[in-house]
């Protein structure tokens, strides 16, 4: 597994907006959306690529396209899909699926609500889309059932981590897994309560308004 922190001024200026509380939400949405693509440059570093004939105005000559199968982009419900523009605007050819999960306040567990991806991920390159990576269950339980699909590479995408959450995903599919995960930051810990310090808070509540 391998976690790369994308170190860039710009990363760092959009994220400290988005992690400011006087961000109203409109703000959020466009930051995180901005954010995704600066990081989507890196998550799609490894994109396969297959030679590809044309012709410019001057003359022939071979380039590259993305190779078949087409990637598959799985944002996670509700707060992954405030990063799917961002995302498909760097892969407009790929294919979305989506998983709809929910962490429970009380316990911390993750559980599923809904479910639509194509059946066999064998051979696709499947990025995860989720803004927090926090005590980890939601990102095990999501890339087990992409495993359980057949997928081989998964990226996860992610706006911020805590160390326990990497340390969890790391120690769950061990340090070999066909994974890596691609955020902004890995900030100071989790709180008692599960939030990432100083993290942004709810990124759900704050991409939809409900704060
Ligand atoms: O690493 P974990 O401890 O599992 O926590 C991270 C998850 O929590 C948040 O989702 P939430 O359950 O709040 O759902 P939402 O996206 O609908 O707000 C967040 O968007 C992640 O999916
Ligand atoms: O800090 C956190 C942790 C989980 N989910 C969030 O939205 N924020
Ligand atoms: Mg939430």
């Amino acid at each position: 597994m391998r976690v790369q922190v994308v170190d860039h001024p710009l990363v760092a200026h959009k994220l400290t907006a988005l992690r400011d509380e006087r961000t109203d939400s409109p703000t959020f949405r466009r930051l995180a959306d901005e954010l995704v693509t600066l990081l989507a440059y890196e998550a799609t570093r490894g994109a396969r690529v297959e030679p590809f004939d044309i012709t410019t105005p001057v003359g022939p000559t071979t380039g590259v396209k993305l190779a078949s199968p087409k990637p598959l982009v799985v944002p996670i419900l509700r707060a992954g899909l405030g990063m799917l523009d961002g995302m498909t605007r760097l892969l407009p050819t790929a294919e979305v699926g989506f998983l709809g999960m929910v962490r429970d306040e009380e316990t911390l567990q993750a559980s599923t609500y809904a479910h639509r991806l194509p059946d066999d991920l064998s051979g696709r390159q499947c990025y995860v889309l989720d803004p927090m990576l926090a005590t980890g269950g939601t990102l095990v339980a999501a890339i087990r059932y992409l495993f359980e699909l057949g997928a081989t590479d998964v990226t996860a995408v992610c706006l911020l981590a805590a160390p326990e959450g990497v340390e969890v995903v790391t120690s769950s599919f061990g340090a070999d897994a066909p994974i890596t995960v691609v955020t902004a930051a890995i900030d100071e810990r989790l709180n008692e309560n599960g939030y990432i310090v100083p993290g942004l808070g709810d990124a759900g509540d704050r991409l939809y308004g409900v704060v």
